[in-house]
């Protein structure tokens, strides 16, 4: 028999249990994909007595979690601890320094070092793989570095936090307010440690910035994604939007072209007649644009145990198969370095939700800045909110530069009409 590709697990919790059932499940049909067995031999987490419903004891158990490198005869170590710095990034580097295999579904680490530890894994020619970073289950970065390798990507979008499309699609379906689905969708363990990366949009901006760099064979630059989360997103937002055929999505989008890379997170209307308006509860989609190919869709679950460890498994796979390459699908060195895109100067349709006081004049002081800032309106809904006997405006625009909108914003800012903060969302015309 051949010789079993031995694994060392560091983190125990919703996905480091799920590969462990996972590997005890399918054992023998991985056996005969990969072509040898997969065994975990080691393992490493906060506490070592904690019931996680799955046999640890057969395991060696290693306290310091960083030292799982060093054991030997260990040839990869999978890390399912999180955090983009600490202990994570630490064993990291140990394994790579190690020259073994290191497989990971941190997505805030890759997205913060993922190429400084991809020049130390090519360079010796070790993998690197991080499928589970990257909208959990869904084979997207296999997808993409393999499956679309021949064509020139220069667009890539789609909906990448598990937590938000919750959120919002909870909202959609029961009319209510943000806050108080927030918690419901914490207890589903699909939450990041930290819930304000889910909520602000940085989880989402962390896997967008991956996946333009293997889409666009660009340096990754997390810092270069604009990143608006869905605080700000109220239940009018969502009935509005419907009133007016489109649904609110946390959409991540990517584009490369003449005016350079763009990267933005945001809350987007999504028109009903396109297939992210139909991926709902905590399911991820990604579209990739190619050259040749044309419209890419996939569709799954972007969190949770089972699909999560599907992805950790299926990389564990290829390492066993020997079949890997540079973790960005090319050299770091060969990686380009677009500049960044101006935002102001993209084109498009915007929705915009003002809350103000329902008195004369009110609607021409909001006519006349869109009117100086060069903004033509296509559409316009006015409510009466009994509450505070104030209104609720929604106006679409016709298609036009971001910056004319910005610029009708900050003509009204300050006004005393306004009695809440305005929200402003892009259409999603593609
Ligand atoms: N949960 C999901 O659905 C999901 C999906 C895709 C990617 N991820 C990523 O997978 C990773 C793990 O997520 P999770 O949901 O399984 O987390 P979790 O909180 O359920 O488990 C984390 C594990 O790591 C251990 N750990 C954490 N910090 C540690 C430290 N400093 N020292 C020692 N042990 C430590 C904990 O004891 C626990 O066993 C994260 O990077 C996360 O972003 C999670
Ligand atoms: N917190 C993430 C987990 C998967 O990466 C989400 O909600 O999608
Ligand atoms: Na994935």
């Amino acid at each position: 028999m051949a010789e079993p590709l031995k694994v060392a697990l560091a983190g125990l919790g919703t996905v480091g249990g799920g590969v462990i059932r996972l590997l005890d499940a399918n054992r023998a049909l991985i056996e005969r994909r990969a072509g040898r067995p997969i065994e975990i031999v080691a393992v490493s987490a906060r506490d070592r007595n904690k019931d996680r419903g799955v046999d640890i004891t057969r395991f060696q158990w290693v306290d310091d979690m960083t030292a799982l490198a060093e054991i030997e005869g260990v040839d990869a170590v999978v890390e399912l601890i999180g955090g983009s710095d600490g202990p994570a990034l630490t064993l990291a580097r140990k394994t790579l320094g190690a020259g073994k295999a290191f497989i990971t579904a941190n997505k805030a680490m890759i997205a913060h070092h993922g190429l400084s530890l991809a020049q130390v894994a090519d360079a010796q020619d070790i993998p690197l793989k991080f499928e589970a970073a990257v909208a959990g289950g869904i084979p997207v970065i296999k997808g993409i570095r393999e499956g679309a390798a021949a064509n020139e990507i220069t667009r890539v979008y789609g909906i990448l936090n598990g937590t938000c499309n919750y959120i919002l699609t909870t909202m959609e379906k029961d009319g209510r307010d943000f806050t108080e689905v927030l918690g419901e969708a914490q207890a589903l363990g699909y939450a990041e440690s930290d819930p304000s990366f889910d909520i602000d949009g940085v989880d989402a901006a962390h896997k967008l910035s991956i996946l333009a760099s293997l889409s666009f064979g660009s340096a990754l630059t997390f810092d270069g994604v604009a990143t608006t989360g869905i605080r700000n997103v109220i239940a009018a937002d969502i009935s509005e939007a419907q009133a007016l055929g489109f649904r609110v999505r946390l959409v991540g989008l990517a584009e490369e072209g003449e005016a350079g890379l763009f990267q933005r997170v945001h809350p987007c209307l999504v028109p009903m007649s396109h297939p992210l308006a139909h991926v709902t509860g905590s399911l991820n989609a990604v579209v990739a644009e190619g050259n040749f190919v044309g419209r890419l869709f996939f569709q799954g679950a972007g969190a949770g145990d089972g699909p999560t460890a599907s992805a950790v498994v299926a990389d564990l796979i290829d390492v066993a198969r020997n079949e890997y390459g540079p973790a960005f699908a090319m050299p770091v060195e060969s990686l380009a370095h677009p500049e960044r895109a101006d935002s102001g100067e993209r084109t498009g349709r915007y929705f915009l939700r003002l809350t103000v006081e329902d008195r004369a004049g009110v609607l021409a002081e909001i006519a006349t800045a869109m009117r100086d800032a060069g903004v033509s309106i296509e559409s316009f809904i006015q409510r009466g909110v009994k509450e505070d006997g104030g209104a609720l405006i929604v106006l679409v625009t016709h298609a036009c530069p971001e910056r004319c909108v910005t610029d009708a914003l900050k003509r009204m800012q300050g006004s005393s009409s306004l009695t809440g903060s305005p929200m402003l969302m892009h259409i999603l015309d593609l």
